[in-house]
């Protein structure tokens, strides 16, 4: 059970209570192993749920080991460091409301677009800056953190812009910005990718939340991760001639894996979602993106009970060297 692991709670950020994350050690000694790194979904908004949510999939991947006592060498807990997760800032909810004036502003989700996702640099530097795992690290969003997993790779700094040859002197890059290295695999489920076109399905019915978070609608596709511009393979697999994919100097890119994952029973994001996800990566000449399909249960099920997440592990795990 993820109780048995030691748990330590990070605050990552003073402006706001939920820049915080937690974290369960696995075995973090060995650096050769990777973290698995949670982002949350909920519209950018439920205050429902929140990092812990993450535990029933660590449960399942702890139980995804079919002899705990040899632990196989290829089973996904035996190649795991830690588990983190997330929490962010969020925008408010109408169906639980608060008001601004009497709620300290630690405890106010005020925020909209870019406020959420600069949430989640800051707190992936921190975690490499504490625990040094450098790139070894699988990066795995729900819903709307899946969204800020893809957000976060395309609208990264280009690998030249950050090495430039002149030595740093402090943890920022150039723009001011904590220094994070971009993850070695992203797993990313029931995603919201392309705000105009869910919303248009679903008859409109997502516009409250999108403008929450987003703003007006003009302002939408400049944000969302099918029609943002960039390229992901140039700000995330160091574009060029670099078969090997990364290249950003930061020690070992390696083989970069990026695993699309839907529930044909999720009654909230639709099968287009994903197709146009994968469409964008491939026309951007991202390597090693894998599509599947075939997870069971509706939109939250998934998280809630974990065993879906323990298999999309399993592949990821599967794919890195
Ligand atoms: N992730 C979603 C995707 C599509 C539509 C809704 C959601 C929600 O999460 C709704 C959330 N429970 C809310 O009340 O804000």
């Amino acid at each position: 059970m993820a109780s048995s692991l030691k748990y330590t709670l990070h605050h990552y950020g003073e402006e706001n209570e939920l820049q915080r994350l937690g974290v369960w050690e696995v075995d973090i000694a060995d650096k050769s192993k990777y973290w698995i790194i949670y982002i949350h979904g909920g519209a950018w908004r439920d205050p429902r749920i929140k990092h812990e949510s993450f535990a029933p999939s660590i449960d399942a991947v702890l139980a995804d080991d079919p002899d705990p006592n040899t632990h196989r060498s290829n089973s996904t807990i035996n190649r795991t460091a830690a588990f983190a997760s997330l929490d962010y800032r969020l925008s408010p909810h109408p169906d639980f409301p608060q008001d601004p004036a009497t709620t300290p502003p630690a405890q106010y989700p005020g925020v909209r677009h870019p406020d959420h996702l600069d949430d989640v640099p800051a707190a992936l530097a921190f975690l490499q800056r504490r625990y040094g795992f450098g790139v070894r690290y699988v990066l795995v969003g729900h819903s709307a953190g899946a969204c800020m997993a893809l957000q976060l790779l395309g609208t990264a700094p280009l690998p030249a812009s950050s090495s430039d040859g002149l030595s740093d002197d402090d943890d920022n890059d150039d723009d001011g910005k904590p220094h994070l290295i971009l993850p070695q695999a992203i797993v990313c489920f029931e995603g919201i990718y392309d705000f105009a076109g869910l919303n248009a399905r679903f008859d409109g019915a997502y516009a409250g939340f999108m403008s929450g978070a987003f703003g007006n609608p003009e302002d939408w596709n400049a944000a969302a991760p099918v029609t943002l511009t960039g390229n992901y393979r140039d700000r995330w697999q160091g574009g060029g001639k670099d078969e090997s994919g990364g290249g950003d100097g930061d020690g070992g890119g390696g083989n970069r894996v990026a695993l699309l994952a839907w529930s044909p029973d999720d009654t909230l994001v639709d099968e287009p979602e994903v197709d146009a996800m994968a469409r964008r990566l491939g026309a951007d000449g991202v390597a090693g993106v894998v599509v599947m399909k075939d997870l069971e249960g509706d939109h939250d099920e998934i998280w809630e009970k974990g065993d879906g997440v323990a298999r999309m592990m399993r592949v990821v795990f599967g794919k890195l060297v």
